[in-house]
């Protein structure tokens, strides 16, 4: 057929086959409805599928030159624009969520410390009034039995006898006195007492219910209850570790017409009290320990073995009979024992000496342990109640918490899911504003831009820069021949034959049609020429598939520094290549040689 330079035709059969690409790339992209219909200079578009002012797929049937180029400036623009948006977007978006996230993170993580602190205290406050209720009782019971039995007439007569008696006749009124109160004394131990224990007022121990053979050690010095009680003559209560038993003691001064006689006291031990309190408490372990320095001031020494090592911290000790005597009333007996080290976390705050509370993980179970301390006369720490229980609370809160956490985090991706896929599109997008779908060479408008940008280097740098632009000969022919699918073959084998015979910074790209466009950097137009020619005897000599050969021919134009923009370099390289056509075909013409 012949070539029609600038006529309607050639550009209306040319971008026919340029429309149908572009209506490929948009296939995959909504275009919006309103810009198809304002541009009037469009063809004729068939639509179908519309959607919300959106058109998901578009046929041109037929297309202007302007009008290709005006929708991929839109593509080029649309692209540009998205993403110069969707960076700052996404930038202030992810500062945002960064901040929000980390807002609600913080405050969901710090309300689940407090709720985990409100449980703590909750705790400690109800296993505070649990101790503080059975000791009442106690008391309650050791007064009754004091005011009935102890503090009566016969008991002060005798005291007021073994205060200044010999030791001969101590031991006389210490029988008798044994006798009269074994009575009480047994039914003190029926109510879990352990000790009924008479002193004198110089500190010497007159009478153990519990070990009468064992009497006449001097107790001040060890027993700073009975010391208090002789001395500041009131009654003195608290626990207290003794030279053989610890025990929480009730101390009264036994006094005549205000002479003190002598001083008992009434104890229990903490066997009895932690077991009264597992009886009650049926969801907990209970463990005492006692500080090791406390124990090992007292104790007589051949009693050490009433002790040993606690396994929960390394400076207390097991009471053996609290251990021993609780133990079938202990539900999870070997699992502390074996998961002692979690409690390492909690040493600074054991040293304290405070009461306060842990959550541990064993074996999968959540587990609150309470600190509980246990003090003395003088309020100050020297053991701790320890209550261990499965903490279902904590898992619920725990659950909860977790769940608004993961919410916040599945939110999060989710967001940055949509961002990510937003910004594939917008980079798929880019490229297929740039790219021309057959041969995956330069499209037209990128081709126009990086003319733009090496014009500019261009003059700045004062170069040469060269243009070539490339159309297949008799290409109608090959078509009619061979069927369109085999054209399109050929337009890709061709596409890959320049690109090889180009250097990495020379650019080629379709123009359209079979028509192909090379900017060539740092050339004058006879070293175009050259690498022209040297492209045109390749193809020439290249056995296509199924067509075999096929030649081409080539216009070379240079840029000039009057050009101000790319129509007039084009327009000459066109006109070069016009007449090479005119001239015979398979041929490279310069513009200089017209
Ligand atoms: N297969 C295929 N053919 C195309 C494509 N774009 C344009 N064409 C065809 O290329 C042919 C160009 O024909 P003409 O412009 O008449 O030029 P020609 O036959 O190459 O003849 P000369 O250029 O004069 O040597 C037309 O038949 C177009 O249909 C395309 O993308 N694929």
């Amino acid at each position: 057929m012949r070539f029609f330079a600038h006529s309607r035709e050639r550009s209306f059969l040319k971008c026919e086959k340029v429309g149908a690409n572009f209506a490929r790339q948009f296939n995959t992209f909504p275009v919006r409805l309103r810009y198809a219909r304002n541009a009037n200079y469009v063809g004729k578009f068939a639509t179908w599928q519309g959607h919300k002012g959106h058109l998901n797929c578009l046929k041109f049937n037929s297309f202007s030159r302007k009008c290709v180029k005006r929708l991929g400036d839109w593509m080029e623009r649309y692209a540009r624009n998205s993403g110069r948006l969707l960076a700052k977007g996404v930038i202030l978006f992810a500062l945002v969520l960064t901040a929000l996230v980390g807002t609600i993170t913080t405050s969901v993580i710090r309300e689940f410390e407090q709720e985990k602190q409100r449980d703590i205290d909750a705790g400690l406050a109800s296993l505070g009034a649990k101790i503080t209720s059975r000791v009442d009782t106690y008391r309650i019971f050791s007064h009754f039995v004091y005011v009935e039995t102890i503090h009566t007439e016969p008991v002060v007569a005798l005291l007021r006898q073994a205060k200044d008696a010999d030791t001969a006749a101590q031991q006389a009124l210490r029988e008798q006195l044994y006798l009269k109160l074994q009575p009480t004394f047994e039914r003190l131990q029926q109510h879990d007492f352990r000790q009924l224990h008479f002193h004198l007022p110089n500190g010497e121990s007159f009478l153990r219910f519990h070990r009468p053979d064992k009497f006449g050690d001097y107790l001040f010095d060890v027993r700073e209850t009975v010391r208090r009680a002789s001395t500041e003559r009131r009654f003195i209560e608290g626990f207290e570790e003794g030279r053989i038993f610890n025990g929480y003691r009730f101390v009264y001064p036994i006094l005549d017409d205000g002479e003190l006689l002598a001083t008992v006291e009434v104890s229990i031990s903490m066997a009895t009290l932690v077991r009264s309190l597992l009886e009650i408490y049926h969801d907990a372990d209970l463990y005492f320990m006692i500080r090791k320095d406390v124990v090992q001031e007292k104790l007589f020494d051949d009693e050490l073995s009433n002790y040993s090592q606690s396994f929960i911290a390394t400076d207390y000790l097991f009471d053996n009979e609290v251990y021993g005597d609780a133990m079938p009333l202990i539900k999870y007996p070997y699992l502390l024992h074996q998961h002692a080290h979690v409690l390492d976390a909690i040493a600074p705050q054991l040293a304290s000496g405070s009461n306060f509370g842990h959550f541990a993980t064993l074996e999968g179970k959540t587990y609150r342990f309470l600190f509980f301390a246990i003090t003395n006369h003088l309020d100050e720490q020297v053991a701790y109640l320890v209550s261990v229980e499965q903490s279902n609370n904590l898992d619920v809160i725990s659950n909860a918490y977790t769940g608004v956490i993961g919410l916040i985090v599945l939110v999060t991706l989710l967001v940055f899911l949509i961002l990510a896929v937003q910004e594939r599109n917008r980079r798929r997008l880019k490229l297929l504003a740039a790219t021309d779908t057959l041969t995956k060479l330069s499209n037209r408008n990128r081709f126009i831009h990086v003319f733009s940008r090496e014009s500019q280097k261009c003059q700045r740098n004062d170069e040469n820069l060269v243009v070539a632009m490339i159309d297949i000969d008799h290409f109608k022919r090959v078509n009619d021949t061979y069927g369109h699918n085999v054209g399109d073959e050929v337009l890709r084998e061709l596409s890959l034959l320049i690109r090889r015979h180009l250097k990495g910074t020379d650019t080629v790209a379709r123009w359209g049609g079979e028509e192909f466009v090379c900017l060539l950097p740092e050339t004058n137009e006879p070293q175009g020429l050259r690498v022209a020619d040297k492209i045109r005897r390749q193809v020439a000599a290249h056995k296509f598939e199924v067509v075999g050969r096929i030649t081409i021919s080539i216009g070379v134009a240079q840029y000039q520094r009057d050009d101000h923009n790319i129509d007039a370099v084009i327009e000459r390289a066109d006109k070069a290549l016009y007449r090479a056509k005119q001239t015979g075909r398979n041929k490279v013409l310069g513009w200089h040689e017209l």
